[in-house]
């Protein structure tokens, strides 16, 4: 022990006298070494030659004449370097014990060594570089020998270039060169010392008094004070800009959050911290009361994927955000609060500006999206701080005819709606609400609940009560093992048991591991339309397809974007409140939107429901009853949505909302654009003789087709309807055409797979069967519905229906708003929308035959004058019916391709 304790002792300083002397000896022999390589000469003798009987003169005597031989002959030319070579190599292996690369050092140097010596004296052999009086050549042996073999292998470039490649190769690894820092400093090292020059050189003349620091121009000065930055010093320093941009970013939102925080309202905090409480030691059930908002948000749907189109929602967003910038703008030349905010936000720098209106577009977008399903608690809180980003189309049409009155130029430019909104006062007022259970009749009512249930062998326990104005929900928690198919089962059991109407099973609550019970209140409350109108999310959403369909179980607005849906399917069985329904929806878009922004097809083969509508500025054709009318009605469309794709490519947008944009923009800017889609032709047959000018583009409204019962059209009119509604559904999300398709037969021969699959959100009422409701929905509980308007409403990709109470929207109020309508304009029908109705009802041959084929043929043979205009005015029917009809000629062989005159030759003789 005491022999291993002083051994271990003394190895240290053994080490450290043994590394000295090591170093000591090292450097002899380099010093050797050196001296007597660079005092060679060639007389002395040596190993290979008996030298002259001069004495030697290499300065380390006969041992390092032998040694300078040795290696001269050995490597050539190269044996100058060894000594430097030498030395390096013991500086990398004395001070850097730890090589770069993931290699012994030693064995680094040992391989660039090796590779530098040899390929060295190859390049020296093959170039002759360094003396070639040496006794093997500049070469030596070793060049000699390798650059011969390899110059007989890949000839001489071959051999320089490899041999050229492997020394760089030494020198990286013996220096451990990195190239790219290398070439950095090197940028580096070069772009200070012009710099430095430069800065001696303006020194120099500003003493010499020049004048050229008056004339800096004509001495180039200029250009002097401002050397270019090389590009690698500019990356630099703007990664370095950048990160500390970032970092500042960082703090100052780290800095606004504590503020926030800091700021927050005590009596807020206090509430947060009473409702965090009220949660965690109230467990009571009327304490969950308060959390049934939570509930609707989590039914908060997604927006539908719809393959490619659906990526066009972006732009849908886009739109959104330029309206709301475009509204924010009109509000700073009213709202002097809102003038100071924007001259504030100028007078900020640019990013600044940037930033704040991206953070209002985001906002926007999140708001929509909240606001469209009744979260009216998020929408305030976000909304609040940017109030003027989000102006409602209402407050917006205000300011835009405040802007009207105003002697602004500019403000005269912009598009001024034609038409202003009706007024909501003419709904009728909601009366004051009922109620439903007393809280003691709840807990009584949770009781029998868990009773009723017990005595049909399921034990179950009341976890939370939610009561609605027509319905409550029961929350349940199921014992262990207990299937939720057992629960549902016992759905007409219960109703009965309790006395009630019907009772509805939610199966699955999102993000819950509870059962919904959904017990019918005994006394139902009306919901008014202007309850449901009248709220933030409708005002707020900016959609004109805006949609308020009533209230959920807990009192809250629905408000949905048929835009976003983008068709709907409603079905239920009679007199379950579909026409009612259909009413609410057409009602939100009357009082949302103008008949520039949304025009309406109806179709009512009952005569009854939407025959009120008519007279309305926003029909494209008078309300359609005959079946015939509507499948044309729905061709006209799958031709107008063709058009307004081919319109949009031609523009380079991709959904109606940026091509509105592009169209608007361009009015403004005071450079229309002309229609792509004209053709020369038209210009030359205009009804008084006048030469037609190229069209310039209008905003394109939305079109919305009602079908009030579609299963009579599928029956009448057959597949042809079943094609033409898929070909729609699928397509016209981007031209800006949305169905709304009702029926009353929600059997499987008229809600068709084919319809299913292209209609992905459903709104299912009150149906007779758990079959109707699978039929709509994939899945049961309509059956389960109240009827009168109470339905279940299906998102596109939710897999559960939210509850929603239909509004209720009497006749006297449709009466009232259409009766405002019809005071604001008169409606301007497309008469192409109904014309031609046989084509559909005739059989499969005659199909893609236009029935005025053969009078647009006469008219073409009688006149010589093969034109889309002339055909067009004859027959009185639109450009595409008459362009259809002229191609269908020339395929026809009658009449020749449009000659570059516009004109085309009649192929048959007179
Ligand atoms: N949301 C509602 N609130 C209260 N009552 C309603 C509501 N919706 C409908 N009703 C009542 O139900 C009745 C039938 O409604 P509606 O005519 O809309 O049914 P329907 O399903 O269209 O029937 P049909 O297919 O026979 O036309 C209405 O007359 C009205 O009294």
């Amino acid at each position: 022990m005491p022999e291993s304790t002083s051994e271990s002792v003394r190895s240290p300083i053994w080490n450290m006298f043994a590394k000295q002397a090591g170093f000591i000896v090292a450097l002899l022999f380099l010093f050797f070494f050196g001296l007597a390589t660079y005092s060679y000469h060639p007389d002395d003798p040596s190993w290979f030659y008996s030298g002259t009987n001069n004495p030697i003169q290499n300065s380390m005597g006969p041992a390092g004449a032998v040694i300078a031989d040795l290696t001269s002959s050995f490597f050539g030319a190269l044996f100058y370097t060894l000594p430097p070579l030498f030395i390096w190599v013991a500086i990398v292996l004395w001070r850097n014990p730890h090589a770069m690369l993931p290699l012994n050092n030693a064995l680094l140097c040992t391989v660039g060594s090796v590779l530098y010596l040899s390929f060295g004296s190859v390049l020296c052999f093959l170039h002759t570089v360094g003396n070639p009086e040496l006794q093997y050549g500049s070469g030596g042996i070793l060049g000699n020998g390798l650059g011969q073999l390899l110059y007989g292998v890949i000839g001489y470039d071959g051999s320089t270039l490899v041999s050229l490649a492997l020394v760089l190769l030494s020198v990286t690894l013996l220096f451990q060169l990195h190239w790219l820092s290398l070439m950095d400093r090197l940028g580096e090292a070069v772009y200070k010392i012009v710099i430095n020059l430069r800065e001696k050189q303006i020194e120099r003349r500003q003493k010499k008094g020049e004048k050229s620091l008056a004339r800096p121009d004509e001495d180039g000065l200029d250009e002097l004070e401002e050397p270019e930055e090389p590009a690698i010093f500019r990356k630099k320093r703007n990664k370095l800009d950048s990160s500390k941009k970032e970092n500042l970013d960082k703090n100052e939102s780290l800095a606004t959050e504590d503020e926030e925080s800091q700021q927050q309202d005590p009596l807020e905090k206090e509430q947060k911290k009473e409702s965090a409480f009220s949660k965690l030691a109230l467990p009571s059930i009327f304490s969950k009361k308060k959390e049934s908002k939570e509930d609707v948000v989590e039914f908060t749907p997604e927006e539908p994927d719809f393959g490619g189109l659906d990526s066009l929602s972006v732009d849908d967003a886009d739109m959104e955000i330029g309206d709301t910038l475009y509204i924010e703008e009109d509000f700073s030349e009213v709202d002097p609060t809102a003038a100071q905010k924007t001259s504030q936000t100028l007078s900020d720098p640019l990013t600044e500006e940037k930033a704040e209106s991206v953070e209002h577009s985001q906002i926007t977008k999140e708001q929509a999206d909240n606001v469209l399903f009744g979260d009216q608690a998020a929408t305030t809180d976000t909304i609040s701080p940017h109030k003027p980003a989000v102006r409602t189309l209402s407050e917006a049409k205000q300011l835009d005819s405040l802007d009207s009155s105003t002697p602004d130029s500019t403000v005269e430019q912009r598009n001024e709606p034609s038409y202003s909104l009706p007024d909501r006062s003419v709904l009728t007022q909601p009366k004051p609400k009922k109620g439903g259970y007393t809280e003691d009749e709840l807990l009584s009512l949770s009781e029998l609940l868990e009773q009723r249930l017990l005595d049909f062998g399921v034990k179950v326990e009341v976890v939370e009560v939610n009561p609605g104005p027509v319905i409550t929900r029961f929350e349940i928690q199921p014992a262990p093992g207990i299937k939720v198919s057992r629960i549902t089962n016992l759905a007409k059991d219960l109703a009965r048991s309790l006395s009630v109407m019907s009772v509805r099973v939610v199966e699955v609550i999102a993000g819950k591991s509870t059962i919904g019970i959904e017990i019918p209140n005994q006394v139902r409350d009306t919901v008014y339309f202007s309850e449901v109108i009248n709220c933030d999310a409708y005002d707020r959403s900016s959609s004109p397809l805006t949609l308020s369909l009533g209230h959920d179980i807990s009192g809250e607005p629905v408000v949905v974007d048929l835009a976003k849906m983008p068709h709907v399917l409603v079905a239920g069985t009679t007199g379950s409140g579909k026409s009612v329904g259909v009413n609410a929806m057409i009602l939100s878009m009357l009082l949302k939107s103008t008949p520039d922004e949304v025009r309406m097809i109806m179709v009512d083969p009952k005569m009854l429901e939407l025959s009120i509508y008519e007279g309305i500025p926003h029909l494209l054709t008078p309300v359609i009853t005959d079946m015939k009318d509507a499948a044309n009605g729905l061709r006209w469309s799958v031709d107008e949505m063709e058009r307004r794709y081919k319109l949009m490519s031609k523009l380079g947008v991709r959904n109606i909302a940026g091509y509105n944009k592009k169209v608007r923009d361009a009015i403004e800017a005071g450079s229309p654009i002309e229609d792509p889609l004209w053709q020369p032709e038209m210009a030359m047959f205009s009804e008084d003789g006048v030469a037609r000018t190229v069209p310039h583009l209008e905003p394109l409204p939305y079109i919305v087709i009602i079908v009030d019962e579609f299963a009579d059209m599928m029956m009448i009119v057959g597949k042809k309807v079943e094609e033409l509604i898929a070909r729609i559904a699928q397509k016209a999300r981007a031209a800006g055409i949305h169905l709304i398709l009702a029926t009353q037969r929600p059997s499987v021969d008229v809600i068709t797979g084919l319809i299913k699959a292209n209609i992905p959100t459903r709104m299912a009422f009150q149906v007779s069967s758990k079959i109707d409701s699978r039929t709509i929905l994939d899945q049961g509980g309509a059956d389960q519905l109240l009827g009168m308007g109470d339905m279940l409403y299906l998102p596109a990709g939710l897999p559960t229906p939210i509850r929603v109470h239909g509004a209720f929207v009497s006749d006297d109020e449709v009466h009232a708003v259409v009766e405002e309508w019809k005071q604001r304009g008169e409606p301007a029908y497309i008469e192409d929308v109904v014309v031609n109705p046989e084509d559909l009802m005739s059989g499969d041959d005659s199909e893609d035959k236009d029935a005025l084929y053969d009078e647009a043929v006469k008219i073409v043979l009688e006149t010589r004058k093969a034109s889309i205009s002339s055909v067009q005015r004859r027959l009185k029917i639109g450009y595409n019916r008459a362009a259809n009809l002229v191609e269908a000629m020339e395929a026809a062989g009658l009449v020749g391709p449009m000659g570059t005159n516009g004109q085309r030759e009649i192929l048959i003789p007179e």
